[in-house]
């Protein structure tokens, strides 16, 4: 069964980033399936429309599976148009429901831009609240950015500092640490999690003398995700723990928020780093990168990222079922 891919946003490089995964995985035989406007890829690849996933796999190295969307206005890449948000929404919508039915084995998301979803009316900060709101999980939805090097998680997401600081409560970093030792376990085969927790303040508040936020809330979340079994350590000082040497002590860091989180993974890994949506009763992930409107139609898009995250959904699902086979026995 192959994962649904979804158009993301047509001015940006999903289109560009989809016709060389299509050439890329034709080989490897680890199709997927595309939801969006053929009109977009004419003349690039060739597509067939299909009237379920299930006729893909027999099409998918002659042409690229399309469950066809039509958008409302043509498309200049890099220059992102409102208007054809409604599009851009439905075709995560479909590929959400597929997933739900089970008619594919996981969805995976082209880039979407925030700013135009939202002059299109779009209700939600990104894909990850939505996909949670499409499946009836708001709240337990948790983002990991992953690569070969690093896992990171950040308790606060798509908000202000200021908003971050507001919400960081010690209920939220353990429901949080709760969901990513969870899925470390069924989703990518880790028996024992190790969470590395970072510190919010310099030097982890430095017993108090910058803050204290460690000793008021995140040390007491530790001690709490510990008494459940979690295998869960810090504060650490956040500059000193993304390295080399601190990496191997850990399965995942477990951040104050975005960027304390994001700015490490893109670093080390931008080209393979993947961004999973955690707590989901579906599969999803997607490149670590956005819409790159700057260079969108210039040939300069590294279609990398996009092809791990079509590894990693694949991976993570072979896991789920083993660990649900396994939690039967
Ligand atoms: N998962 C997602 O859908 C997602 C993730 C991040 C950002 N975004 C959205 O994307 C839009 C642009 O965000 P941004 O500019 O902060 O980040 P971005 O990742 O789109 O671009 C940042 C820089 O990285 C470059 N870049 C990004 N992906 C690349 C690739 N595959 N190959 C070569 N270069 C690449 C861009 O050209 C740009 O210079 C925003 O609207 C944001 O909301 C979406
Ligand atoms: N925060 C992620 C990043 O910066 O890469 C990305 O914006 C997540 O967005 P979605 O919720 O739309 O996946």
């Amino acid at each position: 069964m192959f994962p649904a891919l979804t158009m993301g946003d047509p001015a940006g490089i999903g289109p560009e980033l989809t016709v060389e995964a299509w050439h890329r995985q034709r080989e490897s035989g680890e199709g997927f399936i595309w939801i969006g406007d053929p009109a977009l890829l004419d003349g690039y690849i060739p597509t067939r429309a299909v009237a379920n996933p299930q006729e893909a796999e027999a099409i998918f190295v002659e042409a690229l599976p399309v469950l066809p969307l039509a958008l409302a206005r043509p498309v200049t890449p890099g220059q992102p148009d409102f208007v054809n948000g409604a599009a851009v929404i439905e075709s995560i919508a479909l590929a959400t429901k597929l997933a739900l039915a089970g008619a594919v084995s996981a969805v995976v998301t082209n880039p979407i831009s925030k700013q135009v979803l939202k002059q299109a009316g779009f209700g939600f900060p990104g894909h990850t609240e939505f996909l949670a709101d499409l499946c009836g999980v708001t709240g337990q939805e948790v983002m990991l950015l992953a690569s070969p090097r690093l896992r990171v998680v950040p308790v606060t997401v798509h908000v202000s500092i200021r908003r971050a600081l507001e919400m960081l409560t010690a209920e939220r970093i353990v429901q949080v640490g709760q969901i990513l030792a969870r899925a470390l376990r069924s989703d990518f085969g880790i028996e024992k999690p190790r969470l590395a927790v970072a510190g919010l303040n310099p030097h982890a508040g430095e017993g108090g003398l910058m803050g204290d936020e460690e000793q008021d809330t995140i040390f007491p979340a530790i001690e709490m995700l510990r008494a459940e079994g979690i295998d869960a350590f810090g504060p650490l000082p956040p500059d000193t723990m993304f390295t080399e040497k601190a990496r191997e002590s850990y399965d995942a860091a477990l951040c104050m928020y975005h960027d304390q989180a994001l700015i490490p993974l893109k670093t080390l890994d931008m080209a393979s780093g993947v961004n999973a949506t955690l707590g989901l009763p579906i599969v999803r992930t997607s490149p670590d990168h956005g819409t790159a409107f700057d260079i969108a139609g210039q040939g300069k898009a590294d279609v990398s990222s996009l092809l791990a995250a079509l590894r990693m959904a694949q991976e993570m699902g072979a896991h789920r079922r083993a660990f649900g086979e396994k939690q039967a026995k």
